[in-house]
C-alpha cells in the first residue's frame, strides 16, 4: 500500500475519494437497461442476460423443484454453518421489532405507532463474481421478522446455497436475473416478475445506480450499498498479519472496492505492507484484490484525534478499530456503517454470522444512512384515539390554531363535537 505521511487537511478529500465511475457515465449505461425492461418485459431481460451475463435463459423463475432440491447439492458442514448464521442473525434482528407504546399526550388523548411489514419487497442477491448466499440471510431474515407477505428474490447466480437459503427465509418467488435489469424487473414488474414496493440489496455500481434511478420513480429502496469497503484504525497493539487479512477480505470483493488504513505508527504501516505482500500472493482472487489495493491508501497521522476526524470524514461502510482503547474511540465515531472492535473481531464475522447485518451504506452514505435492519422492512403507522374528556381538553387548542390559519372547516370539525358532547 502506498504510505502517505502526514497529509494536510486540504489533501484529505482527494485522498479519501472512492474509485467510483462518473455518475453521469454510469447512469448513461444503466438508463437504457431500465427502459428496455420497462418496454420489453421478460424478452428484454433475456436479451440483457445474453448481453451482460452471456447466458441464454429459457425460464426466468427458479422452479419449486430447484428450491426444494437445492439442499441436496450442499454438504452437511455448509448447511450446519448456514444454520448457525441463521440463528445468530435471527436473534440479533428479532430484538429490533418494537412493541407499540401507547402515549397519553393529555388526559383522554392517546397516540401510538404500529409497525406493519411492507407487503411486497424485492431482494437483490449479488452473484456476478461470487454467489453471496449470505446476503439472502441478511435480507430474508429481517423481511421474515417484519412479516412481509411477498418476498421476491433476483440473482444472476444459480448457486444451490442461494436457493437453499431462500427457502429457509421464506422467499416467495426467485428469479435468475442479475444487474440493473433485475432492479428494473422488480420495480416495473414483467409478465413473470411481480412488481414490488421496496427493493433491497447490495450490488455492483450498475445495480446501485439502477436502485438510485428507480427510487426517483416511486419505488422505495433501502440505501446505496455498492462496492465494499473497510477502513482500519490500528496502533502498535494491532497484529500486522490480522490487519492485512482484514484489508484483503474486502479488497477481494472487486476491483472497485476500497480499503483504507490509518495509523499513528509508521512501524505498524510498514509491517502491514510486508504481511499484505505475503498474503496477497496466496489468494485465489489475487488479481481482483491487487486492483482494489492499488486504489487503497495507508495514511500516517500525528494524533488519535486526527485519525478520528479523518475516519468520520471518510464514513466507511466497515470500520475496524484495532487499537488499545477501541471502546472509548467508538464513542467518538459518528459516521460508519458498522464498527468492529479489537484484535479478534474480523469484519468477516459480521459479513457472515455474528448477527449484525452486512447490507450497509458505502461511498460515504454512512453519513446519513443506516444499514439494513428490521426497521427497513416495516412502515410505522400512527394511530390515535380521543375520548370525550380528550376532545374537551384538546379542542380549544385546535380551534385556536385552525382559526389562525383561516381554515374554518378544520375548526368546525372540533367545534361541532364540543357543542354535541353528551
Ligand atoms: N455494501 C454492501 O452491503 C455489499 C454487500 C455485499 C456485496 N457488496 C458488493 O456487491 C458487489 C457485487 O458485484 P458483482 O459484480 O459480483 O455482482 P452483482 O450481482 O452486483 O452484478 C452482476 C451483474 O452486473 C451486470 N453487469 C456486469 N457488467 C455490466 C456492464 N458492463 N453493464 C451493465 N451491467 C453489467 C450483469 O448483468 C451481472 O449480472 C461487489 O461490488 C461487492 O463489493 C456490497
Ligand atoms: N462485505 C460485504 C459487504 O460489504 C458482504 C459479504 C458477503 N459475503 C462476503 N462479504
Ligand atoms: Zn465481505
Amino acid at each position: 500500500m502506498n504510505i502517505i505521511p502526514f497529509p494536510e487537511r486540504a489533501q484529505w478529500p482527494a485522498l479519501l475519494a472512492r474509485p467510483v465511475l462518473e455518475a453521469k457515465d454510469i447512469e448513461g449505461r444503466v438508463q437504457p437497461v431500465l427502459e428496455q425492461v420497462k418496454n420489453e418485459g421478460d424478452a428484454g431481460i433475456k436479451a440483457l442476460a445474453l448481453k451482460f451475463d452471456k447466458i441464454e435463459l429459457t425460464e426466468l423463475a427458479f422452479s419449486e423443484k430447484d428450491m426444494a432440491e437445492a439442499g441436496d447439492k450442499l454438504d452437511d458442514a455448509l448447511k450446519a454453518a448456514i444454520g448457525v448464521a441463521y440463528e445468530n442473525i435471527y436473534k440479533f434482528h428479532k430484538g429490533q421489532l418494537q412493541a407499540p407504546e401507547k402515549v397519553e399526550t393529555m388526559p383522554g388523548v392517546t397516540c401510538w405507532r404500529k409497525s406493519v411489514g411492507i407487503e411486497k419487497v424485492g431482494i437483490y442477491i449479488p452473484g456476478g463474481s461470487a454467489p453471496l448466499f449470505s446476503t439472502v440471510l441478511m435480507l430474508g431474515i429481517p423481511a421474515q421478522i417484519a412479516g412481509c407477505k411477498e418476498v421476491v428474490l433476483c440473482t444472476p447466480s444459480d448457486h444451490p446455497a442461494i436457493l437453499y437459503a431462500a427457502k429457509l427465509v421464506g422467499v416467495t418467488k426467485a428469479f435468475r436475473i442479475g444487474g440493473a435489469q433485475a432492479i428494473a424487473a422488480m420495480a416495473y414488474g414483467t409478465e413473470s416478475v411481480p412488481k414490488v414496493y421496496k427493493i433491497f440489496g447490495p450490488g455492483n455500481q450498475y445495480v446501485t445506480t439502477a436502485k438510485m434511478l428507480i427510487s426517483k420513480e416511486g419505488v422505495a429502496i433501502d440505501m446505496p450499498a455498492g462496492p465494499s469497503e473497510v477502513a482500519i484504525f490500528a496502533d502498535d497493539t494491532a497484529l500486522p498479519c490480522f490487519v492485512a487479512a482484514d484489508l484483503l477480505s474486502q479488497a477481494e470483493h472487486g476491483a472497485d472496492s476500497q480499503v483504507l488504513l490509518v495509523s499513528t505508527s509508521k512501524k505498524l504501516l510498514g509491517s502491514v505492507n510486508i504481511a499484505l505482500a505475503e498474503q496477497l500472493e496466496a489468494l485465489p482472487r489475487k488479481e481482483l484484490a491487487a486492483q482494489a489495493m492499488a486504489n487503497s491508501k495507508a495514511i500516517l497521522v500525528e494524533t488519535e484525534e486526527e485519525a478520528i476526524e479523518m475516519l468520520n470524514q471518510y464514513a466507511a461502510e466497515h470500520l475496524i478499530l484495532s487499537i488499545a482503547n477501541a471502546e472509548e474511540v467508538t464513542e467518538k465515531i459518528f459516521n460508519a456503517g458498522s464498527i468492529f472492535l479489537g484484535n479478534y473481531t474480523p469484519e468477516s464475522c459480521g459479513d457472515y454470522a455474528s448477527g449484525t447485518n452486512h447490507t450497509l451504506p458505502t461511498n460515504g452514505y454512512a453519513r446519513a444512512y443506516s444499514g439494513v435492519s428490521v426497521d427497513s422492512f416495516v412502515k410505522k403507522i400512527t394511530v390515535q384515539h380521543i375520548n370525550e374528556e380528550g376532545i374537551r381538553n384538546i379542542g380549544p387548542t385546535v380551534e385556536a390554531m385552525a382559526a389562525a390559519e383561516s381554515l374554518d372547516a378544520h375548526k368546525n370539525a372540533v367545534s361541532i363535537r364540543l357543542k354535541n358532547l353528551l
